[in-house]
């Protein structure tokens, strides 16, 4: 079964369920082990990248993370396009609950091409790698004007073997409560699809925006590698 059969296979209702509810959902073995591994072995392959990032370098955290360039690896476009057109139904139901606008087109073609007309050019899909003392502080990604309000993170490293710490982070910010924090412990080739900047939930007054960022915590021991996939590029 190759990677689009294999999304297309996915429980979209319980995900939506749960993007609605909790603001992510998990999604166990989306990518093969040896997938992973090649991922990481590409690390260092100095063409496939457009840009490094020393995160120490830019108070972002510790470690470092490369963009990719144009073409993407097949896997990493695969993910965007089949991904892409299950979510954007929910990307507009929560546009239209907040009375925002904003509509996403149904397809990840669609969503590009919106992207490139304001100018954002350039691939945010990215791979993290993180070492002993390595972090990531909390943050949103967000490029420019058009921001899709989902993306997704594989973890391409075996906790407890490869690294240990290391947890994914979601912080949710109420209006007028204290912060709610989720951790995540997703294993190697597990898929977590989580809000990117806000989502709405129903109050005794309607809905109302409730805003998350997300990081990952100290890594203890070992390294720790992700393929982040964001569905806009950047400015
Ligand atoms: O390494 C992680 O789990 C988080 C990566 C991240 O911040 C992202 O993909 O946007
Ligand atoms: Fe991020």
């Amino acid at each position: 079964m190759d990677i689009q059969q294999k999304i297309a296979k996915l429980d979209w209702a319980a995900i939506t369920q749960s993007m609605n509810d909790k603001g992510y959902a998990s999604i166990p073995g989306v990518l093969l082990s040896e997938v992973c591994d090649e991922l990481i072995a590409n690390y260092s392959s100095p063409d496939i990248y457009r840009k490094t990032i020393v995160m120490e370098h830019h108070g972002y955290g510790q470690g470092q993370y490369k963009y990719f360039n144009y073409p993407l690896p097949p896997i990493v476009q695969q993910l965007r396009e089949a991904v892409y057109p299950n979510i954007a139904p929910i990307a507009n139901s929560w546009m239209q609950v907040l009375g925002i606008d904003t509509r996403f087109p149904e397809s990840f073609a669609g969503l590009n091409e919106l992207c490139h007309q304001h100018n954002q050019l350039r691939p945010t899909p990215l791979i993290l790698k993180y070492q002993q003392g390595g972090y990531n502080a909390l943050h949103q990604d967000l490029y420019g004007d058009i921001y899709f309000p989902m993306q997704l993170v594989i973890c391409l490293s075996e906790p407890g073997e490869d690294f240990d710490g290391g947890e994914f982070v979601l912080v949710e910010q109420r209006p007028r409560m204290q912060s709610r924090p989720m951790v995540l412990t997703p294993r190697k080739g597990d898929m977590l699809l989580f809000t990117t900047n806000f989502r709405p939930v129903m109050g005794s007054r309607g809905y109302y925006r409730v805003n998350m960022r997300h990081g990952v915590s100290e890594v203890t021991k070992g390294e720790r590698y992700t393929l982040g996939i964001i569905f806009h590029d950047a400015a």
